[in-house]
């Protein structure tokens, strides 16, 4: 359980995710929880899917009152917001950045001296409890700050402490990932209803597909490619398929996608 007032700044996606997810997993309650965000419209969507948080257009009050704030606005407004809400943070709170690219040497020039702070990469399956986040601390977090934020991605997901100039990394795989699979599962269904399957009927195979195979991985340990041979029958279908995945450069593809995402969580760094 946390105890004391969880605040974010941003109320959209990344943080109706996370927000959703901690009290879902009774980390939190709805009550502990209050954001700001810049449309009455974000705050609204916020309030109807967790009843009892507080919501308001008031950065600085929502920095004031918060133990734990969570900065979950895009790289690009960090620059607004920061000097903003410097001068609301008080000492004992700690400040975690779930912002892309922004390194906590920025973070830390823009807060007070010896403020505490966490850059956290999360992703969007925190909103089911399963999300693959990892987070690097900041000179002035302390081992109870590891422990709180390792609660707090630990009811949304799994959480990796890594060094922080691996977070670029981080976001190039599973920050932006989900996205990668939803492409992978959309090209898998539409070419399912292409050799005859309903809509509904391929959609759902695709879907269950990736997920079991993700879980075979997870839950076996086996390298994928162990896990691939099982399936491949000498002369048989999938021999067939994975053939026209190579001709096709499906590696080749994934790869450039995590490297473009890399560099640009980079340069996000290098422009807020
Ligand atoms: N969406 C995703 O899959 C992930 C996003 N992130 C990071 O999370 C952060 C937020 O991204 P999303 O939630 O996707 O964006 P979003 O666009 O859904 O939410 C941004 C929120 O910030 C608010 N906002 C805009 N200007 C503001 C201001 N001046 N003061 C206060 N609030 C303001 C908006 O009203 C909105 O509620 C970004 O830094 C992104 O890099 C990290 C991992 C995954
Ligand atoms: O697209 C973005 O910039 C954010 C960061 C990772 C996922 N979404």
């Amino acid at each position: 359980m946390i105890s004391g007032k969880i605040g974010f700044i941003g109320a959209g996606k990344m943080a109706s995710a996370i927000a959703q997810g901690v009290v879902r997993a009774g980390v939190a309650k709805a009550g502990q929880i209050s954001a700001s965000a810049r449309t009455e419209q974000t705050l609204a969507q916020l309030s109807e899917s967790i009843p009892g948080v507080e919501t308001t257009k008031s950065n600085t009050a929502v920095a004031e009152q918060s133990d734990l704030l969570i900065l979950s606005i895009k790289p690009q407004v960090m620059a607004t917001v920061l000097p903003e809400i410097r001068s609301a943070v008080r000492p004992q709170t700690l400040v975690v950045s779930v912002a892309a690219g922004v390194t906590l040497e920025h973070l830390a020039k823009a807060f007070k001296r010896g403020v505490r702070l966490v850059r956290v990469m999360p992703n969007t399956p925190c909103l089911i409890g399963k999300g693959a986040c990892a987070f690097a601390l900041g000179e002035h977090a302390t081992e109870d700050d590891a422990r709180l934020v390792e609660t707090l991605l630990g009811a949304v997901g799994e959480a990796y402490p890594v060094p922080e100039h691996q977070l670029d990394a981080v976001t190039g795989v599973s920050g932006s990932g989900p996205a990668y699979v939803y492409t992978v599962i959309e090209a898998i269904a539409d070419a399912g209803v292409r050799a005859g399957l309903p809509r509904a009927v391929a959609a759902q195979l695709a879907a269950r597909t990736v997920a079991g195979a993700a879980e075979m991985v997870i839950s076996t340990g086996k390298h994928p490619a162990v896990l691939r041979d099982e399936v491949v029958s000498p002369g048989g279908t999938t021999a067939a398929g994975l053939a026209a995945l190579e001709r096709c450069g499906v590696r080749h593809a994934l790869a450039e996608a995590v490297t473009a995402a890399t560099e640009r969580s980079r340069e996000l760094g290098q422009s807020s």
